[in-house]
């Protein structure tokens, strides 16, 4: 039987704060992000999880936040993966400006369009399909096989990163993928049946 898959996207980190666009950049938690992330960890805990195996980008902010949910689970010592193909989607020039100043030079529609559609790179970025052809590649050869190998499997990465995931799990079309979210530190819980279609899942939201 498949294990469960549990995708988290890291706590509020200071830039989410500050309201820059981030991608491959890579800023802290803050204060608040900790407790997310605790607090992810608490509600997993209640609802008797635990991992066999655990997988992170190579940026602190989902590392962290991984650290944080293993702790509250007793398990710092799980074998853990970093890959870059869990990374954040690049924001090319987009990072490190704020979102509202971003608004006001391109427009509402335009900014919304690089931060949300399918195949509209921001300048000079990636667009949510590039991110998608290097986050299924590592997720079909590296996370799949683990799950349906039984083991319970928790991976921590970003809104992007994971959005793309998410699109292939919820067989989401391109306009359906627009319009959906991934909290900070709500962990999406995921049961997948023998032919690894999703045949549950749940947001944990402690919020
Ligand atoms: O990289 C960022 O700026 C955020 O993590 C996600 O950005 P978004 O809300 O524009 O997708």
């Amino acid at each position: 039987m498949p294990g469960t898959l549990v995708l988290v996207r890291h706590g509020q980190s200071e830039w989410n704060l500050k309201n820059l666009f981030t991608g491959w950049k890579d800023p802290d938690l803050t204060e608040k992000g900790v407790t997310e992330a605790k607090a992810a960890g608490v509600a997993l805990k209640d609802k008797g999880l635990s991992f066999d195996l655990a997988f992170t980008s190579e940026l602190s902010r989902a590392q962290r936040t991984l650290s944080l949910i293993l702790k509250e689970l007793g398990q710092t010592d799980l074998e853990t993966r970093r890959d870059l193909a869990l990374n954040e989607r690049d924001y090319g020039d987009l990072a490190g400006l704020n979102k509202d100043d971003a608004r006001d030079k391109w427009g509402e529609e335009q900014v919304h369009i690089w931060r949300r559609s399918y195949d509209v790179p921001p300048p000079g970025g990636e667009s949510l399909k590039d991110t998608l052809a290097r986050t299924l590649p590592y997720f079909v050869t590296d996370i799949l096989p683990e799950v349906m190998a039984g083991k319970n499997v928790i991976v921590a990465a970003h809104g992007n990163s994971l959005r793309s995931i998410c699109m292939v799990l919820n067989r989401l079309n391109r306009d359906e993928i627009v319009g959906f979210e991934i909290a900070t530190g709500v962990p999406l819980i995921y049961e997948l049946g023998a032919d690894t279609r999703v045949t549950a899942s749940e947001t944990l939201s402690s919020k």
